[in-house]
C-alpha cells in the first residue's frame, strides 16, 4: 500500500521516523505543519550527512538543531485577512427572544474572523516546501491544531457563516473543494499533504445546496454540478461494496482507504500502537486507522471489531473497512436525491432521473441491508459476520435527516428506539455511544455535528411529540456551549455529556478551542429556535440566575442541579 503522501519528509521517511519518534513536540501534528526553509532535496542530503547514513542515532539536541535551521514553525504559511464581507448585526439575531443568547450569538458572529485564513502566495509558488495545500480562496479553520480547511467541518461552518451573511467567503470555500477536486478527483480530509490520499463524509453536495438556498444562483449550480459528479463517481469507484441479502445483491458504502504507513501527524501514536505485530499486521492496523479518520470518527469503539468478528476490543482491533455505515449511506443517498433535484433545477430531466433512480437503489439497500425491523431503527452492518452492530449511536437514525426512508412508521420506530436507548438520559447532550472507551468518538463526548444531525431528522418528522424532543435537545446542546461560554470564554470541538459546560475529552490530542463546527451548529440552533430558547433550562429558574451576573449563574446552575 503507498504511503499517505509522495513526500519524503512529510509523509515518510528518515526524518520523519526520527522526528517523531524522538517526541520533540507534545503533537506530532506540529512537526508536519512546519514549513521548509529550503527545497526537500537540500534538506533530506543535510539530514542524510548528519547522520552519516545511521539515522538511528541521531541524538535529540541535533534533531531539534537541525529543525531549527531547516523548518519554521507552524502557522507561518497564511497572510493577514480579515472576511471584507463580514459586518455587524446580521438579520437572525433579531430572531432571538433570549438577550443572554442574543448576545452570545453576536459573539459567535464575531468569531468568524478570528477563524478566518488565507493563504499566502509563497506557499503557490513553492507547494514542495509546505504541507498546506494552497487553496485559492480565503476560508475557516476549525481552530487550534486544526490549522487548515477541513472537509465535512466545513458543511456547518459555511451553514454558520451563511447566517452570518458572509456568502463570499461561503462561496470561496466551496471553490476551494472544487478546486481540490480537480486536482485530486475528490476531497481529501483537509488541506495538508499528509491528509491526501483519505476523504471525509462528503458533504459538498449540501454545501453547495445551503448556498443554493440562500442565493438563488442558477449559475453556482452549473458551476458546481461537474465537480459534484467526479467526487460521486470517486465515491462509487472507491468506496462500495455488493452486500447479498436474500439473493438480492446491493450497493452500498464504506469507508476504506488505500494507505499502508502510520498517520503522518499521529505517526508516533500510530507506531506504537502497532507495537509486536507482523509487518502485515501492521499495515493493515494503518489502512484501517486511515478508514476510521476518513470517516470523521476517529477514533470510536464503533470500528472495533474483534478476531470473531463481534463489535469488541480496543483501538488495535479497529476495522472501519469491515463496516458499512448508516450514516455514509445515509449521506450518499442525500447526495444522489440533491443532485437529482439541481439537474432537474437547471432542466437536465435525463440526469435528474438518472440520480433519482441512484436514490431509490440506495434507499432499498438501506432498508433490505441496515434497517433493524426488530429494533425499530437503523444499524451499522458487518461485512465479516453479515449481521448488523446494535450498539447504540445517534447516527442509527442518520437515514431520517437524509429523508432515506420508505414508511412513516419506521420514523415514528426509530423515535420510539431513541427514546428508550439510553441516549437521552444525559442533560447536555446525546452522547456519540454509550461505550466509554477513552476515545473522543464514544461516550461521554458528543459533538456538534451528530447532535445537528439528530435535532434537523427529528425535526423533519411530521409527529408533534419527535419536533418537541428535537427541540428539547437543541435546547440541552445549546445551554451546554453556552455554559461552557461563560466559563471558559470558548467553544469548544465537543463537549461531555456530563457537566454543564464542561469539555470533551479523550483520544490522542487535548481538546481544541475555536471552534468552527461548533459555531456553525451553535448559531443554526440559535436561528432556528430563537423564539423558544432559553440561556437557563425552562421553568427551573436558570434564566433568572443566569442574567444575575457569571458566578452567581454558575453557583445557581450548581444549585439547580443539586436540587
Ligand atoms: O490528528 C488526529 C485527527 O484529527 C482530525 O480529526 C478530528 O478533527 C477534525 C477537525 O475538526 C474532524 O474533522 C474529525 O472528525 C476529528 O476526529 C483529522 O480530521 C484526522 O484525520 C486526524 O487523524
Amino acid at each position: 500500500l503507498p504511503p499517505p503522501c509522495d513526500s519524503e519528509i512529510y509523509c515518510y521517511g528518515d526524518v520523519l521516523k526520527q522526528v517523531q519518534m524522538a517526541k520533540l513536540f507534545d503533537d506530532d501534528k506540529y512537526f508536519v505543519d512546519m514549513k521548509l526553509k529550503s527545497a526537500p532535496d537540500i534538506i533530506l542530503t543535510a539530514f542524510h550527512n548528519l547522520t552519516h547514513g545511521d539515522p538511528n542515532s541521531v541524538p535529540p539536541a541535533v534533531l531539534r538543531d537541525f529543525l531549527h535551521k531547516y523548518f519554521e514553525e507552524p502557522g507561518k504559511e497564511f497572510e493577514p485577512w480579515s472576511p471584507p464581507d463580514w459586518h455587524d448585526k446580521p438579520q437572525f439575531l433579531t430572531g432571538i427572544a433570549d438577550a443572554e443568547l442574543r448576545s452570545w450569538a453576536e459573539k459567535l458572529h464575531h468569531l468568524w474572523k478570528s477563524l478566518g485564513r488565507k493563504i499566502s502566495s509563497d506557499a503557490l509558488a513553492h507547494p514542495e516546501q509546505y504541507s498546506q495545500i494552497f487553496t485559492p480562496h480565503p476560508f475557516v479553520v476549525p481552530g487550534g491544531r486544526f490549522r487548515e480547511l477541513y472537509y465535512w467541518d466545513s458543511y456547518w461552518v459555511i451553514n454558520g457563516l451563511l447566517l452570518s451573511e458572509m456568502t463570499d467567503t461561503a462561496r470561496g470555500m466551496i471553490l476551494n473543494f472544487i478546486h481540490l477536486i480537480d486536482r485530486y478527483g475528490f476531497i481529501p480530509n483537509g488541506a495538508r499533504v499528509y491528509y491526501e490520499r483519505r476523504s471525509q463524509p462528503p458533504f459538498l453536495s449540501l454545501m453547495v445546496e445551503s448556498y443554493y438556498q440562500t442565493t438563488n444562483d442558477k449559475d453556482f449550480l452549473r458551476t458546481a454540478l461537474p465537480a459534484l459528479e467526479q467526487e460521486y463517481l470517486f465515491w462509487m469507484q472507491n468506496r462500495s461494496v455488493a452486500v447479498e441479502v436474500n439473493g438480492i445483491k446491493h450497493v452500498l458504502n464504506r469507508f476504506d482507504v488505500q494507505v499502508g504507513l502510520p498517520r503522518p501527524e499521529s505517526y508516533s501514536d500510530d507506531v506504537e500502537l502497532a507495537e509486536g505485530l507482523t509487518e502485515e499486521a501492521a499495515e493493515r492496523l494503518w489502512k484501517e486507522l486511515h478508514s476510521g479518520a476518513e470517516s470523521g470518527w476517529d477514533f470510536s469503539s464503533r470500528w472495533f471489531v474483534d478476531g470473531l468478528g463481534n463489535n469488541n476490543g480496543s483501538l488495535r482491533d479497529t476495522r472501519t473497512s469491515l463496516l458499512i455505515p448508516t450514516d455514509l449511506n445515509a449521506l450518499l443517498c442525500r447526495n444522489e436525491r440533491t443532485l437529482a433535484h439541481f439537474y432537474r433545477t437547471l432542466g437536465n430531466e435525463p440526469e435528474a432521473t438518472r440520480y433519482d433512480k441512484a436514490a431509490s437503489a440506495r434507499q432499498e439497500a438501506i432498508e433490505a441491508v441496515l434497517w433493524d425491523e426488530e429494533r425499530g431503527v437503523w444499524l451499522d452492518y458487518s461485512l465479516v459476520t453479515n449481521t448488523s452492530h446494535p450498539a447504540f449511536y445517534p447516527t442509527n437514525l442518520a437515514p431520517i435527516w437524509a429523508g432515506c426512508y420508505s414508511q412513516p412508521s419506521m420514523g415514528q420506530k426509530a423515535v420510539h428506539y431513541l427514546q428508550t436507548s439510553g441516549g437521552l438520559e444525559f442533560p447536555n447532550g446525546v452522547p456519540t455511544s454509550l461505550v466509554d472507551s477513552g476515545q473522543q468518538w464514544d461516550y461521554p463526548n458528543a459533538w456538534p455535528p451528530l447532535q445537528h444531525i439528530l435535532i434537523q431528522g427529528l425535526s423533519s418528522l411530521p409527529s408533534q411529540e419527535a419536533r418537541e424532543l428535537g427541540f428539547d435537545l437543541a435546547q440541552r446542546w445549546i445551554r451546554t456551549n453556552w455554559l461552557a461560554y461563560v466559563k471558559y470564554e470558548a467553544m469548544f470541538e465537543k463537549y461531555d455529556v456530563n457537566g454543564d459546560g464542561k469539555p470533551g475529552g479523550g483520544g490522542e490530542y487535548e481538546v481544541q478551542l475555536g471552534f468552527g463546527w461548533t459555531n456553525g451548529v451553535a448559531l443554526q440552533l440559535l436561528s432556528q429556535y430563537g423564539d423558544r430558547l432559553t440561556s437557563g433550562s425552562s421553568g427551573n429558574g436558570f434564566t433568572s440566575c443566569l442574567s444575575i451576573s457569571v458566578s452567581v449563574a454558575l453557583l445557581c446552575s450548581a444549585q439547580t442541579l443539586f436540587l
